[in-house]
């Protein structure tokens, strides 16, 4: 067996594993990415990337019908194979030539292959044993989470991959599952033509305000969606002709042409040697507030979804970008500054995490929930506004119907979360996520004045409800 000797190995090339390594190089240290499948994860080739080639073409196509002028030139339906080509083209056709590519000039050693950690700091791939002088980073990433359905698996249902990465829309669709995989799915494969019917036992979008799931739900009904919200699947099976049958758990059967389970996600922590370490396989690798892995040395850290803090790409990036600089400064022999807010903290991680489900509503967020704030035992004012009645909404598309709500934390005056509902809102979120950040003060926001006439006046009807 071969052997060679870096700084750090990261074991995972998903976009979490590549930023660390850049980070790393950046910072003068030589790195080695271990990846068993595409550089560039799952982001890139069946998650971020594909999906939201599979629904923008739709929702262009919504954006034009909603106003007059456009409208009448929108006469059709959608190209459902032309979709389909440009999201092939968004997954670089399942290949990774562009990203090998990158890390070439990025500096960073590949090893293609399975890695797994044999001892303190070695880690082997594909028969050569890698060393790490300073750290190991488990950037291993999540897969579909299968329920224990009777029948399921053998029913061979679709998990998000199958349905980012599928070559032809199904007749009729059925999903388990009510979150954003769920929600965004039933979106796209709608406006493709499949019929869809979503089992969503927990509610639609329940982790966000309860005013988003109910907005989604209804337009997902009002476009055609067959949304069953508390329906629980007990039972699954395929037929010879492929027709997939579900029995619900009051009875009710409901068959698909496809059958997408998205749940939740499990982490890839299952054969990467954590039993060597005295870890348990399979499990989520809980971390320090550096990111370093609990129950293991300090050499050895885990960032991304594997740590189950934020599964999310921009924030697995934003923990790389802290990790990466952290070791770099650790291996100068410098204290690294993980103190709230500082340079190598990962601290947006609990106060501000933005996230933008791409749903007709979109839904679009950060920070906490009026509820969650509650919870956090905040003294807080919760400050609602009705998005269709601002005069940029109002240009912006005929009937536009969407929803704002503030969350303020009354003793600091300032906001702590944010979320708004309605069409194309995704590029408004990063306003709000950095009047959190900045702990702006409510009295400095007025100050702020947005740009007449466009959906972000919104702001400013939002602090007028406030009151000054
Ligand atoms: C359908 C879907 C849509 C999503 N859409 C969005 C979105 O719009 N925006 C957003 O921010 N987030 C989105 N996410 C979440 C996002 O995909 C993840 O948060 C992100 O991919 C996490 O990055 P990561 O690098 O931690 O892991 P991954 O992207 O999972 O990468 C991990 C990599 O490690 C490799 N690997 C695993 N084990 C080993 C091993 N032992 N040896 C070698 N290599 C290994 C894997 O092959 C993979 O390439 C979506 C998720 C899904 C499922
Ligand atoms: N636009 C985006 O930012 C985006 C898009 C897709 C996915 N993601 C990320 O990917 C991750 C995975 O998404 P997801 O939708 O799979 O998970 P999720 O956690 O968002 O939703 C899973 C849903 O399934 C329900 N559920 C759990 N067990 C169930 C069961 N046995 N039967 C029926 N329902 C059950 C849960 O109550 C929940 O509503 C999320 O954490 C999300 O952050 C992000």
């Amino acid at each position: 067996m071969s052997e060679t000797t870096y700084d750090v190995i990261v074991i995972g090339a998903g976009p979490v594993g590549e930023n660390i390594a850049d980070r790393l190089v950046q910072g003068g240290l030589t790195a080695a990415i271990v990846e068993r499948e595409l550089v560039g994860g799952e982001c890139s080739y069946w998650a971020c990337m594909p999906t939201k080639a599979l629904l923008r073409s739709g929702s262009a196509l919504r954006a034009a019908r909603q106003v007059a002028g456009a409208r009448e030139a929108a006469t059709g339906n959608l190209d459902a194979a032309a979709v389909l080509a440009r999201r092939d083209g968004f997954a670089s056709n399942w290949k990774d030539d562009g990203q090998v590519s990158w890390l070439e000039s990025a500096g960073i050693k590949l090893y293609r292959g399975q890695g797994r950690i044999v001892a303190e700091r070695v880690v082997e791939v594909a028969g050569t044993s890698l060393t790490a002088r300073h750290a190991v980073v488990v950037a291993t990433g999540s897969g579909a989470l299968v329920p224990d359905i009777e029948g399921l698996r053998e029913a061979k249902p679709w998990t998000s991959r199958e349905a980012a990465a599928a070559s032809a829309v199904p007749g009729r669709l059925a999903i388990i599952g009510g979150g954003v995989v769920a929600s965004e799915m039933a979106t796209a494969y709608n406006s493709l033509g499949a019929k869809v019917t979503m089992l969503a036992r927990d509610g639609v979008l329940h982790q966000a305000e309860p005013f988003a799931g109910e907005r989604v739900t209804q337009a997902l009904r009002e476009s055609g969606v067959d949304v069953r919200v508390g329906a629980e699947a007990v039972s699954v099976s395929r037929d010879e002709a492929g027709t997939v049958h579900l029995t619900l758990a009051d009875g009710a059967r409901v068959e698909a042409d496809e059958l997408l389970v998205a749940i939740g996600r499990t982490p890839n922590t299952q054969d990467i040697g954590l039993e060597t370490i005295g870890l348990k396989p399979g499990s989520w690798l809980t971390v320090d507030e550096a990111l370093r892995v609990d129950g293991a040395g300090d050499w050895l850290y885990a960032a991304g979804d594997v740590n189950r803090r934020v599964l999310l790409t921009h924030q697995g990036k934003y923990q790389a970008r802290a990790l990466g600089d952290a070791i770099v400064a650790r291996a100068k022999g410098e204290k690294a500054d993980t103190g709230p807010w500082g340079r190598h903290a990962v601290t947006a991680d609990e106060r501000a995490v933005p996230q933008v489900v791409f749903t007709d509503p979109e839904v679009a967020s950060v920070g906490l929930t009026a509820a969650a704030a509650e919870e956090a035992g905040l003294r807080t004012r919760v400050i609602d506004y009705d998005l269709g009645a601002v005069s940029g909404s109002v240009l912006h598309a005929e009937g536009y119907q969407g929803h704002a709500r503030m969350v303020v934390d009354e003793d600091r005056r300032v906001i702590v979360g944010f979320t708004l509902v309605g069409p194309d809102v995704a590029e408004l979120v990063h306003a709000a996520t950095i009047a959190i950040v900045g702990e702006v003060p409510i009295d400095r926001l007025w100050h702020a004045v947005p740009s007449f006439p466009t959906v972000s006046e919104v702001w400013l009807r939002l602090l007028e409800t406030y009151g000054r």
